[in-house]
């Protein structure tokens, strides 16, 4: 089945409990929490004190993306927040060893780590990767900001991703993020994706609906 993850990103936050209410009553089964830095994406966004109060709201599982520079630092203060799924930026590393150690680390924390590429990076970069991970999270617009047009391009690296897990019979779980609605998503569900995130597809519609219509 079809995991979605509505991203707060785009929640209307004079609206809070009432949209949580919503996200609570649909089928969505995770919350995508954009943590942004101004360095790594040129925007900000939310710190571990917020992702507590959203432990609070909901018994989704918390699907944190760091979209940092430096989520070796930050990784623990999520995780201590009530982080379950955390995903950091292949390009916010110094190299693939590095993302091993990382994701090695998250296990030993209690979270299954995920790994994201950029619109612009290639997939071929996780071929001898992605097995160290249990998400892959494909970015279909270039971090920052919702609202943006979903790039096809990501297609073609969903089903890279899903061929090598299938070959391997893995149990990888492929996400992606950016410009996704009912007809994106389900070009990506045929891909081979299992988590689709949505932020204003969601939230600028009938919230339970819109879910419906994702999953
Ligand atoms: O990570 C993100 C942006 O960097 C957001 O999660 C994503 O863009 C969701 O917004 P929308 O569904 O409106 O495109």
């Amino acid at each position: 089945m079809t995991i979605i993850s509505p991203s707060i990103l785009s929640l209307d936050f004079t609206q809070l409990n009432t949209q949580m209410e919503a996200v609570n009553a649909s089928q969505a089964q995770w919350l995508h929490y954009d943590v942004m830095d101004g360095h790594f994406v040129p925007n900000l966004t939310f710190g571990p004190d917020i992702l507590k109060a959203f432990r609070k709201l909901t018994d989704c599982e918390l699907d944190v993306h760091l979209m940092i520079t430096d989520p070796e630092t930050y990784a623990p203060v999520f995780i201590k927040a009530g982080a379950q799924w955390l995903t950091f930026h292949y390009e916010a590393m110094e190299n693939a060893e590095a993302c091993r150690k990382l994701a090695k680390q998250l296990r030993q924390w209690g979270v299954k780590p995920g790994i994201s590429i950029k619109p612009k990076t290639p997939v071929e970069v996780l071929k001898d990767l992605w097995q160290d991970f249990d998400l892959v999270l494909v970015m279909s617009v270039e971090p920052g900001f919702g609202g943006q047009q979903f790039d096809p391009s990501a297609l073609e690296k969903i089903a890279q991703l899903r061929a090598w897990a299938q070959a391997e019979n893995a149990d990888l779980r492929i996400e992606v993020d950016g410009g996704i609605n009912a007809e994106t998503g389900k070009l990506c569900k045929q891909a081979g994706a299992d988590v689709l995130v949505a932020g204003n597809y969601i939230f600028k519609n009938n919230i339970v609906d819109a879910v419906d219509s994702l999953c």
